[in-house]
């Protein structure tokens, strides 16, 4: 994501406003160094993946920073860690209000594709809406209403199949489209850091400190 490319070149279109997609984020060697930072021995076990969050502070001048200009710490400060082997997804949702409403997820390892769908009234699944293939090395921003309005989920599947222009929401963004040329991605084990800015961080804090209340 040069200064000579803007986000809005990134838009994936036929989704709500707005999600981005943007290929080779990050280089291969970087990704190896993010995979090996990685502490083995945080991760809380669920039973369809495991995760470890972690407070985050990134460097002035990072690329993701420019991103959290509008939000309320204008960075940043938590990122969570998913991993999911071949076979694991995680089931339809919103990250909620918790958060402001802009993610930024970086792909480590493996493709895969996220589904998103539309909100029902009742903060239900509704119809899907599309489905981004994220590449290893991608970042995803979602904001605004594809933050408020959509849920997204991961399929627990060991093969994403079906792939091709009419059926990948992101497919005239991806760096390489012919990694998938029978419409088949094999998953590997996939890592994803998805970073936010916790709205009510630092009441949490105090809370934990135990002058919150007083
Ligand atoms: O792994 C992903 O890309 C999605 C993770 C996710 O939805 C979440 O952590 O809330
Ligand atoms: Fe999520």
């Amino acid at each position: 994501m040069s200064p000579s490319t803007p986000l809005s070149a990134h838009r994936i279109p036929t989704l709500p406003e707005s999600m981005y997609y943007i290929p080779n984020f990050i280089s291969s060697a970087e990704e190896s160094a993010l995979l090996d930072k990685i502490p083995p021995n945080r991760w809380t076990p669920l039973a369809h993946r495991r995760l470890q969050a972690h407070p985050t502070s990134l460097h002035q001048g990072h690329t993701l920073l420019s991103l959290f200009a509008q939000t309320p710490h204008q960075a940043p400060n938590h990122c969570l860690i998913n991993e999911y082997l071949p076979g694991q997804g995680i089931m339809p949702h919103e990250d909620g209000p918790a958060y402001a409403p802009l993610v930024a997820t970086i792909s480590l390892g493996s493709a895969l594709v996220l589904d998103v769908y539309d909100k029902t009234e009742e903060g239900g699944r509704g119809e899907r809406l599309g489905r981004v293939l994220c590449e290893r090395g991608s970042l995803l921003v979602t904001e605004g209403e594809a933050y408020t309005a959509t849920l997204h989920g991961i399929e627990g599947c060991k093969v994403d199949g079906d792939l091709g222009p009419g059926t990948v929401a992101n497919w005239e963004l991806l760096g390489d489209p012919e990694a998938f040329p029978d419409g088949k991605n094999e998953r590997e084990r996939r890592v994803s850091l998805t970073y936010r800015d916790v709205l009510r961080v630092a009441k949490i804090g105090a809370g934990i400190l135990g002058v919150g209340r007083r």
